[in-house]
């Protein structure tokens, strides 16, 4: 028997992930109650053309499979490009490489056009049609949890990502199957190592292949089952201010265990550099205070940038309550 069938180990995949159909206007309450709950939920009727999804994840998939010299020309990835096992500014490493972009800005440098060669132009569509289809689901995906929320105007979260100045941010994920070194290392090898996403949403979309945990609290991890045609959408950090604490943002992480490779994208839906996250008024009942201290995206953001993936980011704007 080789190794790898010794080591092989079905995974158990969770269950309970909320499912939320986009079609259906009843789903806001299942919605409201998924980002209570979990934080985390998947999106079936998503309205996002499948071509756009493939498109750019055979682009992806180009520009990862070009010899890493290729490659590097478009890094390092702080702030923006391509990064290779490094994880942000601070000593975080994990068993993928990536290509980082900002949003709302000219997302090709001239690193870019070199690597992405003879037509950057049509990385460069894929990139604006999937990008803008996306945003467009995260948009009415806010508007419906504002619904749900029974707060007004519905676009009190969906007009910061619409915001000319939102700081967006997209990311292309390649975990490489680790089958020739699992034996070398545990089963559970890090992809992308626990943390909370900062921004106010992420939507992912990944191939067949598993690796995404979430966390149901205190170590209790449990594996989401893929599925190529829909979206999971993640609270993060700032939507959990906004809500004071009702929504909550997921923990996650991804498992390098595969026998094949991992392709995900994501978009990190964020508010301007400038602006105050704090909860919304129509949010907090009578008497109830603000669960954290004042704080902008641009404050908050660098702070994040500060930390180490795991950190506890949030802890740092608590209020320490009064005794
Ligand atoms: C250690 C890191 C790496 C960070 C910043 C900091 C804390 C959280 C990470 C993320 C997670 C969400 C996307 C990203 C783009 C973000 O905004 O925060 C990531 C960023 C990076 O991969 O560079
Ligand atoms: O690649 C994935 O599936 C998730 C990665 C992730 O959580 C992130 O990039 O913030
Ligand atoms: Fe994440």
């Amino acid at each position: 028997m080789s190794f790898t069938m010794r080591n092989y180990r079905p995974t158990t995949f969770f269950s309970g992930i909320p499912i939320i159909d986009l079609s259906k206007p009843d789903s806001k309450r299942a919605l409201v109650k998924a980002c209570e709950e979990l934080g985390f939920f998947k999106v079936v009727n998503h309205g996002v053309p499948m071509e756009f999804i493939s498109r750019l994840e055979s682009k992806a998939l180009s520009f990862f499979s070009l010899p890493l010299s290729e490659k590097e020309k478009a890094g390092p990835p702080n702030p923006f490009g391509y990064g290779n096992k490094s994880i942000g500014p601070n000593g975080d490493v994990g068993w993928l490489e990536y290509l980082l972009f900002t949003i709302n800005q000219d997302s090709f440098s001239q690193r870019f056009l070199s690597v992405f060669g003879h037509n950057p132009e049509e990385f460069r569509s894929a990139l604006n049609d999937y990008i803008s289809a996306v945003k467009k689901m995260a948009c009415e995906i806010l508007e419906m949890m504002a619904d749900g929320l029974r707060i007004q105007p519905r676009n009190v979260f969906s007009k910061l990502l619409m915001d000319e100045q939102s700081d967006s941010v997209f990311r292309l994920n390649h975990y490489p199957p680790i089958a020739g070194i699992q034996t070398l290392n545990s089963n559970n090898m890090i992809g992308f190592g626990e943390h909370t996403d900062p921004q106010i949403i992420s939507v992912l979309r990944s191939n067949n292949t598993s690796g995404l945990q979430i966390s149901l609290g205190e170590n209790n991890w449990v594996s989401v089952p893929p599925d190529q045609n829909s979206f999971f959408i993640n609270v993060g950090d700032s939507l959990q201010v906004m809500t004071n604490g009702r929504f909550k943002s997921v923990r996650h992480r991804v498992l390098a265990n595969s026998m094949r490779s991992r392709v995900s994208m994501i978009y990190f839906g964020g508010p301007p550099l400038s602006e105050k996250i704090a909860p919304l008024p129509p949010l907090m009942k009578e008497k109830e205070e603000s669960l954290y201290k004042e704080f902008t995206w641009f404050e908050y953001k660098r702070s994040a940038y500060n930390s180490r993936l795991a950190d506890n980011r949030l802890h740092h704007f608590e209020k320490v309550a009064a005794s």
